[in-house]
């Protein structure tokens, strides 16, 4: 990281947007040619995200419009808005995006996962939701996805994950103690939260028909650098050269993210330990078994609404409507 951090920390510790400057705190977190910082206002004590895009290369450049693009479609409770942006040339060959973002304290989903992992330096496996306040979480995310896929032309966020959702409003609820905590440690513990989703430099057009080997591996290439293989979708791991993909991608990793919020881990991750291409094997063997894990604290239906949602096979994998409409019957049972 060195080199490209010290590409877009400019020595000052200031960024200008619009005239406006912002010093930075700290580093949030990093992409692939991104950084996000905790910066502040100089005038003023309201804290930002900043989301610094260094762009050396057409794909990136479309990358970055992108997602000032989708910032720019949508204004929902549960989509991150954008408070401002700019561009300036970097250098030579160089554009570099700044993305001036609402500051999310208590992180990701993602973060919550990974404390609820380790209690007290141990792995453990005690859920962080009680199935109720995680499928009012779940659907609050499902209703944000709607808004892409009900666009004309419908159009698929493709990398929902635990990092792409910030939290709002961070609470933890517990019947032995009402601290505020982000840390679970007991079995009665529960979160609630308000989730909203973010990253939107993947977004696309949800419906591709793909005609010809050229097109495969050109998609191949794209799905490569913009999805997350935890959650990739398993039409998407060795595309053939005559297919047609549509917004059941992001289904599958909805129904990805349902199985990490219960279980605290993805259903397809693999251990440093494991060989190159094991999650592709994972993914094309669905769902590990046996599911429901033994002693699931969610209820049959839950269960069901993964396996019907992680469904190997793209044409019979519920839509986004469908979902919407069993959790709400599952919440009112
Ligand atoms: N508004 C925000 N408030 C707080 N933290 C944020 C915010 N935006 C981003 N972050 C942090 O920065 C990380 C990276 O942000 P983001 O996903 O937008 O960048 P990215 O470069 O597209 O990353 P990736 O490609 O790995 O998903 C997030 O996972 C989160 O930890």
């Amino acid at each position: 990281m060195g080199s490209s951090f010290s590409l877009c920390y400019p020595s000052d510790k200031t960024f200008t947007i619009n005239g406006v400057k912002y010093t930075v705190n700290r580093i949030l977190g990093e992409g692939g040619f991104s950084f996000v910082y905790l910066v502040k206002e100089n005038t003023g004590s309201k804290k930002y995200a900043l989301k610094v895009m260094i762009c050396q290369t057409q794909e990136s450049i479309n990358t970055a419009k992108r997602e000032i693009n989708a910032f720019q479609t949508f204004n929902h409770a549960n989509i991150m808005k954008l408070i401002d942006h700019s561009v300036s040339n970097h250098s030579q060959d160089t554009k570099e995006y700044k993305l001036l973002l609402p500051y999310y304290k208590d992180g990701t989903l993602q973060d919550l996962i990974d404390n609820q992992r380790t209690i007290h330096g141990k792995d453990t496996k005690k859920p962080l939701f009680k199935e109720k306040t995680c499928l009012e979480f779940f659907s609050k995310v499902c209703e944000a996805i709607q808004v892409f896929h009900n666009h004309s032309p419908p159009l698929a966020h493709r990398d929902i994950k635990p990092g792409n959702i910030a939290l709002h409003n961070l609470r933890r609820l517990s019947n032995n103690d009402n601290n505020n905590n982000i840390v679970g440690n007991d079995n009665d513990s529960d979160i609630e939260a308000i989730p909203i989703l973010m990253d939107f430099g993947s977004v696309r057009e949800a419906r591709i028909k793909v005609e010809n080997r050229k097109e495969a591996l050109s998609l191949q290439d794209e799905v490569e650098q913009n999805t997350t293989p935890f959650y990739r979708a398993p039409e998407l791991f060795d595309i053939p050269s005559d297919c047609q993909i549509d917004e059941r991608i992001d289904v599958w990793a909805l129904g990805c993210l349902l199985y990490t919020m219960a279980y605290n881990n993805s259903p397809f991750e693999v251990c440093d330990n494991e060989p190159n291409g094991s999650v592709a094997l994972k993914v094309l063997s669905g769902l590990p078994k046996p599911f429901p894990p033994p002693q699931s604290n969610y209820s049959n239906q839950f269960n069901q609404l993964i396996i019907d949602m992680v469904n190997l096979n793209k044409d019979e994998r519920l839509h986004l409507n469908q979902v919407i409409e069993r959790i709400n019957q599952i919440i009112q049972s």
